[in-house]
């Protein structure tokens, strides 16, 4: 099994709330995920965050590049800098996703894990400009990788989603009010995993 166990039930697990989580396995053919992480990983200005956590300065563990919209909202008070600007391979995938999500998106925070050290800590993605029931799309290629949610009113509440390559994983509804969600680090030796589509409206 490649993929790590932070759960004993790791995988999908039974009983996922649907009504904040819904996972669409193979959205795209394995090739063109595979050619399309390619190029992300080649061409993408890749940045690496750093955070302030209680009082120390934290690198964050995995790299980011934000695309958007260049004409519409103050996105700099969220990201800090100026997004990148769209990519024909982006606006495909938008174009994919939207109806799937029911949603027009305006930008996109791309996340590369390259490798099972790479990992995203518990958190909700709950920016006062991302609203109060924000629909977030998640396209993964690449490494699978166990993306974790909890109950923020009792964390042993807790469900884990196997994003596999190609999938899409839709955020909505109280997930980022009621919920915290992560991808866990792994002591195996995982392939990198690229490309978090992590659409916000
Ligand atoms: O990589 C993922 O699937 C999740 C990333 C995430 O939660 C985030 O960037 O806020
Ligand atoms: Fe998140």
């Amino acid at each position: 099994m490649e993929q790590l166990a932070f759960f004993p039930e790791c995988g999908q697990t039974k009983g996922l709330p649907i009504d904040v989580l819904e996972y669409i396995p193979n959205l795209f053919e394995a090739s063109l995920g595979a050619a399309l992480m390619e190029k992300f990983i080649k061409y993408t200005h890749w940045t690496q965050k750093i955070v302030n956590m209680y009082d120390k300065q934290v690198i964050t563990p995995r790299l980011s590049a934000w695309f958007a919209d260049q004409d519409t909202y103050d996105y700099t008070s969220i990201r800090k800098s100026a997004p990148n600007r769209w990519t024909p391979e982006l606006l495909m995938i938008k174009r994919i996703v939207e109806p799937i999500a029911g949603v027009t998106f305006n930008s996109v925070l791309l996340n590369y894990y390259r490798d099972g050290k790479d990992s995203v800590a518990w958190h909700s993605d709950n920016e006062k400009a991302l609203g109060t029931h924000p629909t977030i799309a998640s396209v993964t290629f690449g490494q699978v990788r166990a993306f974790d949610i909890r109950n923020k009113a009792d964390h042993s509440e807790k469900y884990s989603v196997r994003l596999e390559h190609g999938s899409l994983l839709l955020m909505k509804g109280d997930l980022q009010s009621k919920w915290e969600h992560r991808i866990a680090k792994s002591t195996r030796h995982m392939k990198p995993r690229n490309l978090t589509f992590r659409i916000v409206i």
